[in-house]
């Protein structure tokens, strides 16, 4: 279905990258000599130029980013926002600047392989369905943790989420104005404590989130095939 609606993305880089243990936030290492979190914005103004994006930011990097920026004479137009204490306050701080209805698609700044037609499949589905979750299949076997050890779970039962996560905008205000739980890893584990339905929209395996060190190797190798 076309979309009529205006389309947002709330880039959220406003976490601190403990499990990458470096110095600074994961999202400000350099890939091919800039910032993930710029590939990553750049991905969305790719897909289409008029996405009002806005980035959620840690509140003590807003002038580290505002440098950053200025250094590497960085085009695409934003809006800077503080994050909060977990990814879910970043969420809705960023959601504060959503303006009426619209499509908000939510994705991890630490994401910059993202491709442009799973955007384009995420805003178009959550255009006609209310949401769109960007998922894909495990290639692991999978097996549960039990009391007495573990069990093999049938892994075609299961896909592995990735992000954009895209909601209409007024379903994705009323799923953040819930308390935050300690379930709520994603935005679709939030809008659905609502009763809602989420849709599935196939991803891809390249979509990455640089997590852990080895994670880096492979943006490595990914960024030298884009450039
Ligand atoms: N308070 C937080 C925590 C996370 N995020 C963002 O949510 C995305 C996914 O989170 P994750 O990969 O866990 O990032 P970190 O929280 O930074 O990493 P870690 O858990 O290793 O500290 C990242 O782009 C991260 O910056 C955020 O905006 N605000
Ligand atoms: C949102 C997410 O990337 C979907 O896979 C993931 O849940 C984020 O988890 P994290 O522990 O905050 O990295």
């Amino acid at each position: 279905m076309e979309n009529k609606l205006p389309e947002y993305a709330i880039i959220v880089a406003g976490g601190s990258g403990s499990r990458m243990q470096r110095d600074m936030p994961k999202q400000f290492i350099e890939l091919a000599d800039k910032p993930i979190l710029m590939h990553t914005i750049e991905r969305f103004y790719k897909y289409n130029n008029e996405v009002r994006l806005i980035v959620v930011l840690p509140e003590q990097q807003l002038d580290t980013w505002r440098s950053l920026c200025r250094k590497h004479k960085f085009e695409p137009f934003h809006m800077v926002v503080a994050g909060g204490a977990t990814r879910f306050c970043s969420v809705r701080n960023g959601l504060e600047m959503v303006q009426g209805e619209a499509l908000v698609a939510v994705h991890d700044g630490v994401r910059p392989f993202v491709e442009l037609e799973t955007i384009k499949e995420a805003y178009n589905t959550a255009a006609g369905h209310g949401s769109a979750v960007v998922a894909v299949s495990p290639k692991d076997s999978i097996r549960e943790l039990t009391q007495e050890g573990s069990k093999a779970v049938p892994r075609v039962n299961y896909k592995l989420v990735q992000t954009p996560q895209c909601f209409r905008a007024s379903l994705l205000r009323k799923a953040y104005e819930q308390p935050e739980e300690e379930h709520f890893t994603d935005d679709a584990s939030v809008v659905e404590q609502l009763g809602e339905k989420v849709v599935l929209v196939e991803g891809s395996y390249r979509n990455i989130k640089i997590t852990t060190p080895e994670d880096l190797l492979l943006a490595e190798a990914f960024i030298k095939e884009t450039l």
